[in-house]
């Protein structure tokens, strides 16, 4: 631009009045100018009078051709452009200096945009002389122009198909420039944006951790701050017209002039909504049980974590609570695992509605649950649990069914029980286990010394995995004598454990854990296995045959493969089943019923006999005794124990007597000591009698030798 001379210093030559000699050097330096300089006619006639010699240069006409035809300038101009020019001419006459541009025919016939800078000249009373212009080539400008217009809309269309939202920051972080992207982001118009700092736009932000975002977070303001650009900062959108926020990732790139100052910030927002989602979505399928909705163990143990943490540090005290559910395995045996589901489901509900905010509940899996109470002491933990045990003692509407179960909760506090996430889940599923073996829907908090019960327990489990392994248990056999003929008719298999550091163990300390921990089954297998081969050498050697009572505990009659099993050691060991007698408690005989029922039925039918064991202790009810398919009852040793001092005894022996005469039951009384317990047992007419009178339990060989003195 600076090379084109300013068409005043052309008018400063042009208003000389010079010589001849000065003319022609005006000429000469006027077709060097890079304009061409012309007159014309004043009063609207275009007719050119003077004309500067480079207007070959300019449009390839000689200057005569514009001289000597009047119309030839006006009728070359662009027939678009030509009433500008016209209608100009009024505004020169008004005085005004004139910059107008138009296009004009070449001599190629091309036509050539041209600037066309033009003033009135008067004489010194005003009156017109002449209009002066300046013709300047605009072709280079008007392809620069163009090609900037291109690159500008290219520019912008490359901004509006992007998919990013892009905004140009003035210095003081004013929004100055925004694509379609920004505002469909934003749920903002171009208005509501322009102009604007974003902590003043119409929609909130809030940071990845989802706190709202400060006036200093804002990229632009931190680009300011840090005086550089800023990387991948994750943003959430507050809209009023979503539900759900919109997340994008932004970055903003400052762009400096040469003295090092912000000229403007580019920031850039791209979308990652979808994959905040699928991360939330990752997130909740591995924190969150999929049943309830609730947090999973995984979850559950990071809370925790979380809890010890913040509790450390602000010397507090928070409880865990371990939930079991009483009776949930009935339901979900009886009536199906669907129904469990939405009992589950209804239990976490209720579950959560008995907490504040801050406190969590989780499912560990099966029907446990586990509560955290952050900032809570054992007073606390025992008022929530209290009103959770009530919550879930209410019946529970499930399809057709009105579902009664209870709860049974363990709870350990922080710190004194545990310092650790580990420690304090075990030590309240150890105060749960606590919990329902004192009869459940109660909870319990847990102490050091149930701690080492566990761990006695844990022990004495493994002990006997080895026990079975290394074949340390013996069965010894309990003799029963008939009292009319005074000969040993009967013996009950016990089991025997000489541990080889802790000596002999007794069943009623072991059985019960066995029972427990399912080891049972491979115990109780053992026994079997072990009494029938015993039986068959006893018979194989000649010895009268005589009937074994073998004890069979709940668990073992919850495995449906139990009577396959055995028959199949009748079979293998080829002895009458007569010969077995297999003994139930009533509280075993009670539970499951039908299944119960069922196996006795079978074994029954097979000609295996059945003896309720401990009669009197359990639930008494006689109409039990007429549907079941016994052959003897077992008077519990309390009531043989206290015949000769308390008579209440007395008669509740002789009473259970009679009754299983009538049903034409045998009976066995167990425990007999004396010969006083004895002799009445004999008045009640009892049949049989076992007992320390006349022998404890004794080993296979010590049994052989008093069947065959
Ligand atoms: N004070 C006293 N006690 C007497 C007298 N006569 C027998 N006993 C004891 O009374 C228990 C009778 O067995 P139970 O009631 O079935 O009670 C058994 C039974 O429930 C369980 N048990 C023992 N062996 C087995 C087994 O092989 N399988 C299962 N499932 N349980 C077993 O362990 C319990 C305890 O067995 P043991 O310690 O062997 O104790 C035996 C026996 O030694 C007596 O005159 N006075």
């Amino acid at each position: 631009m600076n090379k084109l001379a300013t068409l005043d210093n052309v008018f400063q030559y042009a208003d000389i009045d010079s010589p001849e000699v000065k003319l022609d050097r005006l000429a000469h330096l006027l077709s060097q100018a890079p304009v061409t300089i012309y007159t014309c006619k004043p009063n609207g006639v275009f007719g050119i009078t003077f004309l500067s010699d480079n207007i070959k240069d300019l449009f390839g006409y000689k200057a005569e051709e514009f001289l000597h035809n009047p119309d030839f300038w006006i009728n070359n101009i662009h027939p678009e452009d030509r009433d500008l020019v016209i209608s100009g001419m009024n505004a020169i006459h008004a005085g005004k200096s004139l910059l107008r541009k138009y296009r004009f025919k070449m001599k190629n016939s091309h036509w050539k945009w041209i600037r066309d800078r033009a003033r009135l000249v008067t004489d010194q009373s005003g009156k017109p002389i002449e209009i002066i212009g300046a013709w300047t080539d605009m072709s280079e400008l008007i392809q620069i122009e163009d090609a900037l217009r291109q690159s500008e809309e290219k520019h912008r269309f490359l901004l509006e198909q992007i998919n990013a939202g892009i905004m140009i920051h003035a210095p003081d972080t004013r929004v100055a420039s925004c694509n379609r992207q920004t505002c469909n982001l934003l749920g903002l118009n171009e208005q509501q944006i322009l102009g604007k700092v974003a902590a003043d736009f119409e929609c909130a932000f809030i940071c990845e951790d989802e706190t709202p975002m400060r006036f200093d977070q804002f990229p632009a303001n931190q680009v300011i701050r840090q005086n550089k650009a800023v990387k991948n900062l994750v943003i959430g959108i507050v809209r009023s017209d979503l539900s759900d926020n919109r997340w994008v990732m932004a970055n903003a790139f400052p762009e400096f002039n040469d003295e090092g100052e912000i000229l403007n910030i580019t920031v850039t927002l791209i979308d990652i909504t979808e994959h905040v989602k699928s991360q939330e979505e990752i997130h909740r399928l591995a924190h969150y049980d999929s049943l309830t909705q609730l947090p999973n163990r995984f979850l559950i143990h990071e809370r925790i974590d979380q809890a010890i943490h913040s509790s450390r540090r602000e010397n507090q005290s928070f409880a865990l609570l371990f939930l079991d559910l009483d009776n949930f395995k009935i339901v979900n045996d009886s009536l199906g695992h669907h129904r469990g589901d939405l009992l589950l489901q209804q239990v976490s509900d209720r579950l959560k509605d008995c907490l504040r905010k801050g406190d969590m509940a989780g499912r560990l899996g099966g029907d446990e649950f586990v509560v955290l109470l952050p900032n809570t002491g054992a007073d606390g933990a025992a008022h929530v649990s209290s009103k959770i045990i009530e919550a879930i003692n209410a019946p529970f509407d499930v399809e057709e069914y009105l579902l009664n179960i209870g709860t049974s909760i363990g709870i350990s506090i922080y710190p004194n029980d545990g310092l650790e996430s580990d420690t304090l889940t075990r030590h309240a599923d150890i105060a749960m286990y606590h919990a329902k073996a004192s009869g459940g829907g109660r909870n319990c908090f847990f102490d050091s010394e149930m701690n080492a019960r566990i761990e006695y327990r844990l022990v004495m489990e493994r002990d006997m995995y080895l026990a079975l392994d290394q074949h340390q248990f013996q069965l010894h056999y309990q003799p029963q004598i008939d009292l009319s003929s005074g000969k040993m008719v009967a013996v009950e298999a016990l089991i025997r454990w000489p541990h080889p550091q802790r000596g002999m163990i007794s069943p009623a300390e072991f059985i019960p854990i066995a029972e427990d921990s399912g080891l049972i089954m491979q115990i109780g297998l053992w026994v079997l296995q072990r009494a029938c081969r015993d039986i068959k050498t006893w018979l194989a050697e000649g010895h009268p045959r005589i009937k074994v009572a073998i004890n069979l505990s709940l668990r073992q009659l919850q495995n449906p493969q139990l009577f396959a099993q055995i028959i199949d050691i009748i079979d293998e060991t080829g002895i009458p089943p007569a010969c077995l007698e297999l003994e139930l408690t009533e509280s075993v005989m009670m539970e499951n019923h039908d299944v119960t029922l069922d196996f006795m039925a079978q074994c029954r039918n097979f000609g295996i006999n059945f003896s309720i064991d401990d009669f009197g202790t359990g639930y008494s009810s006689l109409s039990y005794l007429t549907k079941l398919p016994l052959d003897k009852i077992k008077i519990d040793r309390a009531f043989v124990k206290d015949i000769a001092k308390d008579s209440d005894a007395n008669t509740i022996v002789s009473a259970i007597i009679s009754m299983a005469k009538s049903l034409r039951l045998k009976i066995v009384a167990e425990g007999v000591e004396t010969e006083e317990q004895l002799n009445y047992l004999k008045e009640c007419g009892c049949d049989t009698v076992q007992g320390f009178y006349f022998s404890p339990a004794i080993s296979y060989a010590m049994l052989t030798q008093m069947i065959n003195p």
